[in-house]
């Protein structure tokens, strides 16, 4: 039997996938052929972005290499462009003579990138950035030319200016309007975003028309309407796209701004059908690869049932990223606010991060996240399914404001029908399905297995962060590892290594050195640095507070109202009633709205105004409890053998000098440990980061519990029998920890991704490395500051820089 003639016009993005989705479901009823206009099999144009920042090279971006096409029996004419389309006879013509007939024929010409029509645009110099060819051209205009001026401060604009700066050029911005992306982001989060561009050195010029593009042969300047100027080697333009629908046109296939399609795909000639940004469905031509695949489904759909199946598409929620290293944007659906919204806004100027989830109608209709976008997912579920928010807390909609903010743990508190990759309309169920069943190690093969991660990459991390979770244990050196940022190649590990052999002791220096991709860092990076430094140099390093976050700048938690809260240490639970009187006093004389005893057995005063904080400190003449710190958080104790009748052993003396040796010292994440005088277990030994436990003349150690977002009970990792041995112990485990851990991540993280037997033969079975653990954690605990609260109420000049001039805003 003759097999069915499948012609695709277009070897870009939406084409492609089409094509895949139609042989996954009919591997062998096709012929198809292809005719491309680039020379190129099918690559990754979203990709093109970090080809000119330097982060990827052309042969990297192939999606489907020419062996591809050949495995699946495709012919591909590369560098052919279909000329005709013939629907009385349905064949397609193409400019080097072939003819091709055709049984369906898909068109997926894509868009052409708009070329502003100025006197002067034809100058050599001038050009787009769509294709690898753009691409090319400005890497090699850097080699010979000094000044690039992008047109255009949108997604595109922005990405090759980075490029540009990458490749060292001097780089300008000329946007018209006055906001950056201002499709896409709101005031506040434009501003932000203009800053930090800043200080990576991009230059703008805003709300500028240009009239003209200035020089002889090639360019040399552009002339703005106000009768200014600006000189330039190079300018691109990247002031949006048009959809490619002239040979649909011409073919007599109805068209608008783009080719008229149903929900099925199809055109206005049977047989034709069109998916991607040459597709227009319900008078939207989309730009993001999303909607394009989720085209691309329907229209395989289409093609192997042999007539119109289910609903068909419906259009798509569209949401972007900019993928710039240094800065986390994000945005979906209405991000401005308009009479009948409401919004949900935390705007920290402090660690650069603003949050605005709009809403109406109690349902989530649009963000703009600023900064840090790890709640994105949650946002564009609830968007999706159109949720009810009635009596959700900010906590809810916004999980990572929770305390502490776990980075990290986001996937774990997934469903499984959430959203991991976006582009590819993956969620969490797959890709832990796909790792179960194929056994899946890495990042490149859950790629290869689910598409997750295959456009944008920008959900990388999280398809790492689920990897790593869902092999727990098994995780082990197959893992592929991720970059500690944007604004690096590195990984946590490699630059903590770096930063040892290479005796690297200041966080510009690490910067330079290990060639930094931005200038100043980010909010990712420099606080993991300054945590290595201090680590790799106790005595001699100088923590550096601007590369704190916000609550352990300011020592104190920061509240959702802009106030703060304030726990003095109690060592081991315990108190007396001169601490209980001076804290009732203090409660008194600052109005303080609300006491309340915490889970770490201390009292929290919440609702403290920034300015009252070292007034407070003063008044209450207490250390600090560190609430706020990536720190020893608490020794929590049962009352044990003094008073309780199954009481075993001294839980709160050893408590106390537990707490009282490792208090203000600096580790991955926050620490948390409990000492309970018989296996009742009262202070929840079970699910601290370091659980004790008394038992018949000795102790229990368990490690890497968890009693938070991702709860987990701690294993046993040894049984002593005196406390010395408990101490010695614990100095080693917190040591090793300190030096092998990423920042940010939690005991029960690290022994679930390095294992526990690992640990036990590093700190218990190797004397040496014990000894030396012991003598290192020594040596820290030696160099530890001073109470952080007395620092700043005996320093008049530090209280004044901190609580007097700075504003760190959370609105509601
Ligand atoms: C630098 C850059 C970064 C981007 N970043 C993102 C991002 O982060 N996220 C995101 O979602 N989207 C991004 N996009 C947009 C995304 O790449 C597009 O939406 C997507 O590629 C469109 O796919 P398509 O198949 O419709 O068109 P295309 O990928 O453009 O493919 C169309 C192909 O058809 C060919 N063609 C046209 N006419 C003919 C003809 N007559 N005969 C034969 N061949 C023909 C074209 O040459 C082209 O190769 C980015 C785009 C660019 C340029
Ligand atoms: N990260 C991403 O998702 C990403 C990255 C790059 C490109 N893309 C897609 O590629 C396509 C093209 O991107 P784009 O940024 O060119 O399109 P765009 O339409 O989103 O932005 C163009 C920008 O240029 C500005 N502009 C228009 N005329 C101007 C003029 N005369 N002078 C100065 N500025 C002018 C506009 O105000 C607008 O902000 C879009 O579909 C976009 O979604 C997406
Ligand atoms: S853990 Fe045991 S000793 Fe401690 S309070 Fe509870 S029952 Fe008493
Ligand atoms: S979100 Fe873009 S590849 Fe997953």
């Amino acid at each position: 039997m003759r097999k069915e003639n499948i012609v695709l016009i277009g070897n870009g993005m939406a084409g492609i996938r089409t094509i895949e989705e139609i042989l996954k479901k009919e591997p062998n009823r096709f012929t198809i052929t292809i005719f491309g206009k680039e020379p190129y099999p099918n690559y990754n144009r979203i990709l093109l972005s970090k080809v000119l920042q330097g982060d990827s090279d052309i042969n990297e971006i192939i999606l489907n290499d020419y062996d591809w096409y050949e495995e699946k029996n495709i012919t591909l004419y590369a560098g052919d462009e279909a000329e005709e389309i013939d629907k009385k006879k349905k064949v397609v013509r193409s400019r080097q003579g072939r003819e091709c007939p055709y049984d369906h024929l898909i068109i997926a010409t894509g868009s052409n990138a708009f070329m502003l029509p100025l006197p002067g645009a034809d100058k050599e110099g001038v050009i787009a950035f769509r294709d690898i060819k753009d691409t090319e051209e400005m890497i090699s205009a850097s080699k010979k030319y000094r000044r690039a001026v992008v047109i255009g401060g949108g997604l595109l604009g922005l990405e090759a200016a980075r490029g540009l700066l990458n490749l060292d050029m001097e780089t300008e911005v000329v946007h018209n309007s006055s906001y950056l992306m201002e499709r896409q982001l709101d005031e506040p989060a434009s501003r932000m975003l203009k800053n930090d561009l800043e200080a990576q050195g991009m230059r703008f010029h805003m709300a500028k028309d240009t009239e003209k593009i200035l020089g002889k042969k090639r360019v040399e300047g552009l002339k703005f309407k106000d009768g200014s100027t600006l000189e330039a080697d190079l300018v691109v333009m990247a002031v949006g796209i048009r959809p490619n629908a002239v040979l649909a046109g011409a073919s007599g296939i109805d068209t608008n701004r783009a080719i008229l399609v149903n929900d099925h795909m199809e055109t206005s000639v049977k047989d034709i059908y069109a998916v991607g940004e040459c597709a227009e469905h319900n008078g939207i031509a989309y730009g993001l690869v999303a909607p394009l695949y989720e085209q691309g489904k329907v229209l395989a759909e289409r093609i192997c049932a042999k007539a119109r199946t289910g609903t068909g598409y419906q259009g798509s929620l569209t949401y972007t990223q900019l993928k710039v290293s240094g800065v986390d944007v994000f945005s979906a659906g209405t991000f401005q606010d308009e009479e009948d919204t409401k919004a949900i806004r935390v705007h920290d100027e402090f660690e650069g991060i603003y949050k605005k989830v709009v809403v109406r109608d109690n349902r989530v209709v649009g963000a703009v996240l600023y900064g840090e976008t790890a709640d994105s997912p949650r946002l564009l579920e609830m968007m999706k399914k159109g949720q009810d928010i009635t009596g959700l807390g900010k906590t809810i909609i916004l999980p990572s404001e929770q305390e502490g903010g776990e980075a990290g743990s986001l996937t774990a508190a997934m469903e499984p029908f959430e959203t991991i990759c976006g582009c590819n309309g993956v969620c969490k169920g797959d890709i832990v399905e796909a790792i179960q069943k194929d056994g899946l190690t890495s990042v490149e093969e859950v790629k290869k297995h689910t598409n997750a991660a295959r456009s944008c990459g920008g959900c990388k991390p999280l398809v790492a962060d689920l990897l790593a979770h869902t092999l727990g244990d098994e995780a082990g050196e197959g893992l592929q590892e991720e970059p500690m940022c944007g604004c690096t190649d590195l990984t946590h590990e490699e630059v903590g290594e770096e930063i040892r052999t290479k005796q690297l002791t200041l966080t510009r220096e690490v910067m330079n050195v290990l060639h930094w991709k931005t200038s100043e860092g980010c909010s990712k990076c420099r606080p993991a640095i300054n945590y290595y430094l201090g680590v790799a140099h106790p005595k001699e390093y100088e923590d550096d507070p601007s590369s704190r976050f916000v609550n352990e700048r300011m020592h104190a938690n920061i509240q959702n109202d802009g106030t703060y809260s304030v726990v003095p240490r109690m060592y081991g639970g315990v108190t007396n009633p001169d601490q209980l009187r001076k804290i009732a006093e203090v409660a008194d004389k600052y109005d303080v709205p609300l006491l309340k005893l915490t889970g770490g057995q201390r009292i929290d005063m919440l609702g403290i105004p920034k300015a009252d904080l070292p007034s407070v400190w003063e008044d209450l003449n207490m250390p600090s409890g560190y609430a706020y710190a990536k720190s020893l958080r608490t020794v929590k104790t049962c009352v044990g053998e003094d008073f309780c009748r199954f009481g075993t052993q001294d839980s709160i003396g050893l408590g106390i000098a537990i707490e009282k040796k490792y208090d203000r010292l600096n580790t991955p994440h926050k620490v948390k440990m409990a000492v309970s005088a018989c296996p009742r277990n009262c202070a929840e030994s079970g699910i601290k980061d370091l659980g004790i436990v008394g038992v018949e003349g000795a102790w229990e150690l368990y490690a890497g519990g968890n009693g938070g977002v991702d709860l987990k009970g701690g294993e046993l990792l040894t049984k002593v029998q005196t406390t010395e041995e408990v101490i010695d112990t614990i100095s080693a485990y917190l040591q090793y920890y300190r030096e092998n851990a990423r920042y940010l991540e939690r005991t029960s993280h690290w022994i679930g991704r390095v294992g526990l037997e690992h640990v036990k033969s590093v700190i218990l079975d190797n004397k040496e490395e014990r000894k030396a653990l012991i003598a290192r954690m020594d040596t820290a605990l030696e160099a530890l500051p001073e109470d952080p609260w007395k620092s700043i109420t005996s320093n008049e000049k530090k209280r004044e820089e901190l609580f007097e001039q700075k504003k760190v805003e959370v609105l509601q």
